[in-house]
């Protein structure tokens, strides 16, 4: 007997409900060489009884008073059934399979824990030979065996629900501290990328989806819809944001050099090349690297760039080691380049790799509720930077704004909210006067006739005569300036028409642009 003093022993080392259910089931069935032993406990709904230590699980619904289980715990007290009372419950299946093994020697004992309670924790149901079952409830030792397996049963899960509990508030803890970060994120894009349309809050959301991931982001918008703002808000709220942002525009630099501002090279690999020098991959090691104008990338570059992303690893031009650099790819276009691809212009399988996370940016005109608070937006920077104090718009101008269609996009609207502000005086509000001629057709150019409009010659002569030509170059780079952003106007961005039409080559414009630091419109 001092055996079950060793069980108890092992009833206390048991850390799991399932594993202790398991160890009691099997002592008693070996300590007492019974033919079966199976503790029963309600499932979490109460609804099923549910077995424990037998190889394929059984369960009974706690109403199914076909099957003995179900009556001991509703009654809470011990059923013994021999071999002649079994006929009386063969409708229950699994109880029946369960019983089949019963020979008239034996008997079949369901007792109720804790014995004598009024709520019944679980059922132990036991199989084995009738003299091994009379008067064992009784037997002091072997009842507080099952005393000890209660209590402790009891305690097990007692302790697993408020290991439970604790999760699940660990749980929505981290879930409210994460949806605290990602509002805390959204209100910080929300004054960089301002807007509250529909389409605004998508993008924001976008952002920090893409940026939470290690995908490649794939911008495209039209000229002055904010793909470089998008850009710089990825990297901003990554988890890159320590690390460098290294930007260029493929379009801007000659075909030649694109090679080798993005690899770098070896000293000695082409004549000029006095000692090495580090490619934007390479600087953009822990960072991001923006891809601005991905559609101007020539072919051969395009293979090179597809091998770095797949394997991060590249060579420098003339070099003999290969590199590594850590870094993710944001890349921009304001072509369609999926059209490139089916023209291949542009490689397919890079397409797909910078497509990773695709995001669209909407045409002003298609965000028409945003045109009043970027409005008042850059006329607060405005303010800011030439420290006056214009009282913003009048309902009027902002009425106006919204009927017209921006082919340049924010940047349009930005570039004429600083115009308008500079024709009011301070302290007061815009007004559409400020502004109004710069919407009318007659102030962009005419392409059939290719030169500048009539007004708008005069206007620009005005300008440069007036004041008297003091500096040639800067007047001629004042109007080039000018003729650019007019014609680029003109096809609401489209650089390839707008180079075609100046008749000089698209990287000759693109080029000018960035020496011009126009960004379009
Ligand atoms: N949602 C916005 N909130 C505030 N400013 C914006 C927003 N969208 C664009 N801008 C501003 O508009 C101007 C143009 O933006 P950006 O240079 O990012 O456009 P882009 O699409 O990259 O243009 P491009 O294709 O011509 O290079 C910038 O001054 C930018 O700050």
């Amino acid at each position: 007997m001092s055996q079950w003093l060793v069980h108890v022993t092992e009833l206390a080392m048991a850390r799991q409900p399932n594993q202790l259910a398991g160890r009691f089931a099997d002592t008693i069935r070996d300590e007492l060489g019974l033919k079966n032993s199976l503790l029963l406990v309600p499932s979490s709904d109460g609804r099923t009884l549910v077995s424990h230590g037998e190889p394929h699980q059984l369960s009974w619904s706690v109403t199914d008073f076909d099957c003995p289980v179900a009556h001991v715990l509703q009654s809470a007290k011990p059923i013994y059934l021999g071999s002649d009372e079994l006929v009386f419950w063969r409708s229950n299946r699994s109880f029946r399979q369960l019983t089949s093994c019963v020979s008239f020697m034996d008997t079949v004992a369901i007792l109720p824990l804790p014995v004598g309670g009024e709520q019944v924790q679980s059922v132990l149901l036991m199989i084995g030979e009738s003299r091994l079952m009379e008067g064992l409830v009784d037997q002091g030792e072997f009842a507080k065996y099952l005393e000890v397996f209660t209590h402790q049963w009891a305690l097990l899960n007692k302790m697993q629900k408020e290991h439970q509990d604790r999760q699940v508030l660990s749980e929505s803890l981290s879930d409210a501290q994460r949806d605290s970060d990602r509002r805390c994120v959204m209100s910080q894009l929300s004054t960089t990328l301002i807007g509250n349309s529909s389409a605004m809050q998508k993008l924001r959301e976008q952002i920090i989806n893409a940026a939470s991931s290690k995908l490649s982001v794939m911008i495209q918008g039209e000229t002055g819809t904010g793909k470089e703002l998008v850009a710089q808000a990825v990297h901003d709220v990554s988890s890159r944001s320590k690390g460098p942002f290294v930007a260029i525009n493929c379009a801007a630099i000659p075909e030649n050099l694109l090679e080798s501002e993005l690899f770098g090279y070896s000293k000695g690999a082409f004549s000029g090349a006095d000692k090495d020098k580090l490619g934007l991959i390479a600087q953009a090691d822990g960072g991001t690297l923006f891809l601005d104008e991905i559609g101007d990338m020539p072919l051969s570059l395009q293979a090179k760039l597809l091998r770095v992303l797949e394997s991060r690893v590249f060579r420098p031009v003339g070099g003999k080691k290969e590199l590594t650099s850590d870094f993710r790819l944001v890349s921009a276009t304001h072509v369609n380049l999926l059209a490139q691809v089916r023209q291949r212009q542009f490689r397919q399988d890079l397409y797909y790799r910078l497509l990773q996370y695709p995001i669209s940016l909407p045409r002003l005109s298609d965000k028409i509720e945003d045109i009043e608070f970027l409005s008042h937006h850059f006329v607060s920077i405005f303010n800011q930077h030439n420290e006056t104090y214009i009282r913003g718009l009048a309902y009027t101008a902002i009425d106006r704004l919204k009927q017209y269609d921006f082919p340049g996009n924010v940047r349009e609207l930005k570039h004429l909210i600083e115009f308008a502000c500079a024709q009011t005086l301070d302290g007061t509000e815009v007004t559409v006067d400020c502004f109004e001629h710069r919407l009318s057709p007659s102030h962009l150019f005419t392409p059939e006739l290719g030169h500048i409009s009539t007004h708008n010659l005069a206007a620009s002569e005005a300008t440069f005569t007036s004041g008297g030509v003091k500096d040639l170059k800067q007047t001629l780079n004042e109007f080039e300036l000018h003729i650019i952003r007019e014609r680029l106007q003109l096809f609401e961005g489209d650089r390839a028409k707008t180079a075609e039409s100046l008749g000089i080559p698209k990287r000759t414009l693109a080029y000018k642009c960035q020496k011009l630091e126009i960004k379009t419109s």
